[in-house]
């Protein structure tokens, strides 16, 4: 899982290749690929967006796996404001914001910091807000079995802001409950718990 530094960490072969259309693409919308300032844009590009899709090769059940622990705490665990950074798969361009993520121990907790890494691992690829949703809720609750799991995720779309419809302040807010959460109390618990401001 470590993070990718250089071009030469990835698979050559697909990083060489995705530099050369890199190169293309400025040159087909009519810029001199050849100027200074741009001669090393497409490796930089390539390293980018390889860093950005770099989930579709990180296990995020295996990263559950590695720190999860028996314990008999069996009340509500949340971790709120995980920022996020995607891509979307129609445009290839950013959704951004955050994702809160919560669930209620079965006999086992895992390692706090394991779910961002989760959320970071289904936001590295091309998604849809609602896929990533429930990517994330499926997987923590197929791996870690708990009494219930929920995801609300709260996205700005680039492709909506700089594009398209042009709109500056839309937000799209997915959620996913499972188990417990399905309970309305459970659910208003949660969703009192992830509004509240703590001063
Ligand atoms: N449901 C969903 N839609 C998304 C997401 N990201 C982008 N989209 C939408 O995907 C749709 C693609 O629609 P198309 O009509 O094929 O694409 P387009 O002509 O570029 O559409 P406009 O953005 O309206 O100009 C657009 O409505 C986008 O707003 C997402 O995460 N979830
Ligand atoms: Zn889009």
């Amino acid at each position: 899982m470590a993070p990718y530094r250089n071009l030469e960490e990835y698979n050559i072969e697909v990083a060489n290749e995705v530099k050369d259309r890199y190169a293309k693409i400025i040159d087909e919308i009519g810029e001199d690929v050849t100027r200074e300032g741009l001669l090393k844009t497409p490796e930089r590009a390539a390293k980018a967006m390889l860093f950005l899709t770099q989930g579709y090769k990180q296990d995020a059940e295996q990263i559950l796996k590695s720190a999860m622990f028996k314990e008999d705490y069996d009340d509500m665990v949340i971790i709120k404001d995980i920022e996020l950074y995607s891509l979307c798969e129609h445009h290839m361009l950013p959704f951004f914001g955050k994702a809160h993520v919560a669930y209620i121990p079965n006999g086992q907790i895992v390692g706090l910091s394991k779910i961002p890494r989760i959320v970071d691992v289904f936001a590295r690829r091309l998604q849809v807000q609602e896929r990533l949703t429930h990517d994330i809720l499926e997987c923590l609750n197929n791996t870690l079995q708990p009494k219930g799991v929920a995801v609300v995720i709260e996205a700005s779309h680039m492709c909506m802001m700089m594009r398209g419809v042009q709109k500056q302040n839309s937000v799209t807010t997915t959620s996913g409950f499972r188990g417990q959460f399905e309970k309305i109390e459970t659910r208003n618990e949660f969703l009192k718990l992830i509004s509240a401001k703590l001063s």
